[in-house]
């Protein structure tokens, strides 16, 4: 007699074997996904604490048939907006992931690729592009527009009508003034808080935010 196993799972191809792939395998697990990862450190590494690691990402884009979706899970944003760039003109699916403990409008929209981990809130009206990690417990209110492969840090807040320009990256537990622009490839530090615009591939840190002074000399 056979037994019956049920519908297969669907296949989810993780591009990066890194800890934020674990969290993005945990997350697609509990979607209904069974994952496998895909890292250039292979055929060194294999495994990815319990996910197998089984090829280098060019082995990945010639076996997309095989995968319902692929994530990208690299923290870099240019790399990985570059990785999900090549990846969709191969024709590869880039699902949105997002977390079942996540709250997320009806009227919010979120890019192809990007991940939305527990506790997030993305309130109405708010659009955010393509590959943006929206990590945990971070929230993301009214009417603020995202751009690419942006990253919002665990626990970061940004109030409404926030722009956050292409590739920017918003640090863990920063605050962002409601209305402010932050500029493409710019980072917001830890904890700071953004009262004003931020430029383009600025740094800034503190309270309020202000430009990184590296000024550590020989103790
Ligand atoms: C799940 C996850 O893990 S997601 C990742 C979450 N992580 C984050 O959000 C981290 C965000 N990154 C930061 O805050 C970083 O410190 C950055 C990007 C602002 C600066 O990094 P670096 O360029 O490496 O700066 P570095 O660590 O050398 O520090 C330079 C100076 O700035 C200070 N500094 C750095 N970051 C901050 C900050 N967030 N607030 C205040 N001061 C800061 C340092 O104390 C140091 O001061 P000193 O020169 O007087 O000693």
């Amino acid at each position: 007699m056979s037994k019956f196993t049920g519908t297969p799972k669907p296949q989810l191809a993780i591009l990066g074997a890194s800890g934020h792939g674990k969290v993005v395998a945990d997350m697609a697990e509990l979607l209904g996904y069974a994952c496998v990862f895909f890292d250039d450190a292979y055929p060194d590494k294999q495994t990815n604490e319990v996910w197998s690691i089984v090829g280098t990402s060019a082995d990945l884009y010639t076996r997309l048939s095989e995968f319902a979706g692929v994530a990208v899970a690299i923290g870099n944003n240019a790399i990985r907006a570059q990785k999900l760039q090549e990846l969709q003109n191969l024709g590869a699916v880039l699902p949105c992931l997002i977390h079942p403990n996540a709250v997320v409008s009806q009227y919010a929209r979120i890019g192809a690729g990007s991940v939305v981990f527990a506790g997030v809130a993305v309130n109405a009206f708010t659009q955010v592009g393509m590959g943006a990690i929206l990590n945990t417990g971070c929230t993301v209110d009214h009417d603020c527009r995202l751009g690419d492969a942006v990253h919002v840090s665990p626990g970061a807040n940004l109030a409404g009508g926030v722009t956050v320009e292409d590739h920017a990256w918003v640090g863990i537990g920063a605050s962002i003034r409601q209305l402010a622009t932050i500029g493409a490839n710019a980072t917001i530090g830890a904890s700071c808080v953004v009262l004003k615009n931020i430029p383009a591939d600025a740094v800034v840190v503190g309270n309020p935010a202000k430009p990184l002074q590296k000024h550590s000399s020989a103790i």
